[in-house]
């Protein structure tokens, strides 16, 4: 909780402002008692009118005074608190920018926007809640206990029997709801990872009738979330009814022993009726400590879920003296590259050694889950090699910064992934200052400018969220379109022709290879169509190269080449 709390920092002079008011505040609030018991002691018992009218008004305009101070420092906390949360949020948003796919995996989607909104927010309520009244309590329960000791030292014995019964009922309540506050969290994330789900494959979910089954999967984590709820809240239950209990049992011994002080003539009645109204003080001021005590173990529980993404430090490293190549062609050379997904026994792709180059066309093709789409994500480092390298123009991409690597690839990657907004602006993705013109190129080689003419409202037409109001096969050309706007050094393209036809395919590849003559291609594909024209074609199996060479040299010597060739011929034939 505490290394949160640097987040604070910039607001340090309204929380100056807000300690000065409450400091304000509550002496005002414990100046009222005092001054009733002289209107009544004095006032009253001497039918002094004139002293009681003017002792009322200084009654009155302290607690104008008060509310005032109240105000600002409600005013100065919400904004506080909010100002607090807005920063973290935004340097949880900067930190996960930072992180490689490793990370964000192992962290996980759903926790991550879990943590990003209502983990923040948990600990933004308890801010505003401390603020409002963490000064504010202690600060009472000090004035009260000294001016009710000053008026009557021996009716102040009762409070010895109180007071610690009341911080024992706190300590055992908040020790038995901070378990259940982490645990609540966590069934939080639950709610939001199968929501998430269930909203973005809401599809296959109707498709393959499975609407019930995701019902009841939601139920089960909505009524575990909901018993978790209860429980925390039956705990927290027992709090006020047991706090009152005992500040009424105080009330009692206070008038009953009171009473028989006055009896005595040892008391007057004023000063029973401020002494009983700095007990509520001091009890209330309790009750406020005690809310505190079981709201803060809740928001730790978040601050802890806060801290560890700020400070997991990512793996993936930027140099602090990057370096940049000199011929900036875009060749791109693998040297004995090994790399293993987090906790995977097997490595994803084993000692992969070799070279794409600028103006040639690379294509890579296997199985699925030989590893195709993992050694490409290797090139924009979404993931960093374990082993071996892998070197741009001759660098190696660890010594280049991120920016100025990825500045140099475009990537299309095997599912389109669209923003909302318009077309023009889905394609300017790639190239943030693309003039119309340009847009329109990169439309036009992508072989997606028939379609977008057709609407309307041409490029300005919307895309909705994740392009679902355009085809497969549109969504991937306005994907290529979005890479061949940057006109990168390097080309990657995983699997992103399978949503075309065989006409468009090869229609596209055509107009690829008359537009970027001099970058680098890497192209993985399914189809043996797609790269038989290839300068040279990586054969993957189980994440191992099993032959590289040109179609006609591949099919005389690579047995897995063969076999890939022949499915396909015996897929067509059937077809
Ligand atoms: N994010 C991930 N975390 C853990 N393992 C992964 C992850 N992504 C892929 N894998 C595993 O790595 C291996 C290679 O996967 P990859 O996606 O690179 O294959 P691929 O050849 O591109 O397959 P496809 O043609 O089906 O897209 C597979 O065994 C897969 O299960």
């Amino acid at each position: 909780m505490l290394t949160i709390m640097k987040f604070l920092k910039p607001y340090r002079w309204q929380i100056v402002f807000i300690i000065l008011f409450t400091l304000g505040g509550t002496t005002l609030e414990l100046l009222l008692p005092t001054l009733m018991a002289e209107v009544v002691d004095v006032g009253i018992v001497n039918s002094d009118l004139p002293y009681i009218l003017q002792t009322g008004g200084w009654m009155i305009a302290c607690a104008v005074l008060a509310v005032i101070f109240t105000v600002a420092v409600m005013f100065f906390s919400s904004k506080t608190a909010l100002g607090f949360s807005k920063d973290v949020r935004r340097s949880l948003f900067t930190k996960v920018e930072s992180f490689s796919l490793q990370e964000v995996e192992k962290v996980g989607t759903a926790s991550l926007i879990t943590r990003t909104t209502n983990d923040i927010k948990q600990v933004q309520d308890v801010l505003n809640m401390i603020f409002n009244m963490m000064t504010r309590a202690p600060l009472m329960l000090l004035g009260g206990i000294i001016l009710a000791v000053m008026r009557e030292p021996s009716l102040s014995l009762i409070f010895l029997a109180s007071l610690p019964a009341l911080a024992l009922t706190i300590i055992l309540i908040s020790r038995k709801a901070i378990p259940l506050f982490k645990v609540l969290q966590k069934k939080t994330d639950r709610l939001n990872l199968i929501l998430r789900e269930t909203l973005t494959g809401i599809r296959v979910v109707r498709g393959f009738n499975r609407v019930e089954y995701e019902k009841k999967r939601f139920n089960e984590a909505n009524e575990q979330f909901r018993d978790t709820g209860i429980k925390v809240n039956r705990i927290i239950a027992f709090v006020f009814p047991l706090m009152m209990l005992i500040m009424n049992f105080t009330n009692i011994a206070i008038v009953w022993l009171g009473a028989v002080r006055i009896d005595n003539g040892v008391m007057q009645v004023g000063n029973l009726m401020a002494f009983l109204q700095y007990a509520a003080m001091i009890l209330m001021s309790l009750v406020m400590l005690s809310m505190a005590f079981i709201m803060i173990p809740r928001a730790q529980a978040s601050a802890v879920r806060i801290n560890e993404v700020l400070q997991l430090s990512p793996d993936m490293k930027n140099p602090d003296e990057p370096e940049t190549e000199i011929a900036a062609a875009g060749t791109v050379a693998f040297q004995n590259v090994t790399f293993r997904y987090n906790g995977a026994e097997k490595a994803a792709v084993e000692n992969i050694s070799f070279k794409a180059e600028a103006g040639k066309t690379t294509a890579i093709i296997g199985s699925t889950g030989s590893g195709k789409t993992t050694l490409i994500q290797l090139i924009p480092r979404f993931y960093d090699v374990e082993s071996g390298s892998i070197a741009v123009d001759g660098v190696d991409i660890r010594k280049m910064s991120v920016k100025h690597l990825r500045g140099k690839i475009g990537y299309v990657p095997q599912r389109a992934v669209l923003f909302s907004g318009t077309i023009a602006e889905n394609v300017r993705f790639g190239k943030e200052d693309a003039t119309d013109q340009e847009v329109a190129a990169a439309l036009e080689t992508a072989q997606a400018i028939d379609f977008v003419t057709e609407k309307e409202q041409g490029t300005s037409t919307a895309v909705s969220q994740g392009g679902g109001n355009l085809s497969g096969g549109q969504k991937q050309r306005l994907s290529i379109a979005r890479a061949l706007v940057r006109k990168p050094d390097i080309y990657i393209f995983d699997d992103s022709f399978s949503a075309l036809d065989y006409k468009t395919d090869a229609k596209l590849r055509k107009a690829l290879k008359e537009q970027t003559k001099k970058a680098t291609f890497i192209i993985v594909a399914q189809r043996v169509n797609t790269v038989r024209d290839a300068d040279q074609i990586i054969v993957l199996n189980e994440g191992k190269i099993a032959g590289i060479g040109t179609h006609q040299e591949l099919l005389e010597s690579c047995t897995i080449y063969q076999e890939i060739v022949s499915s396909q011929r015996t897929e067509e034939e059937s077809a």
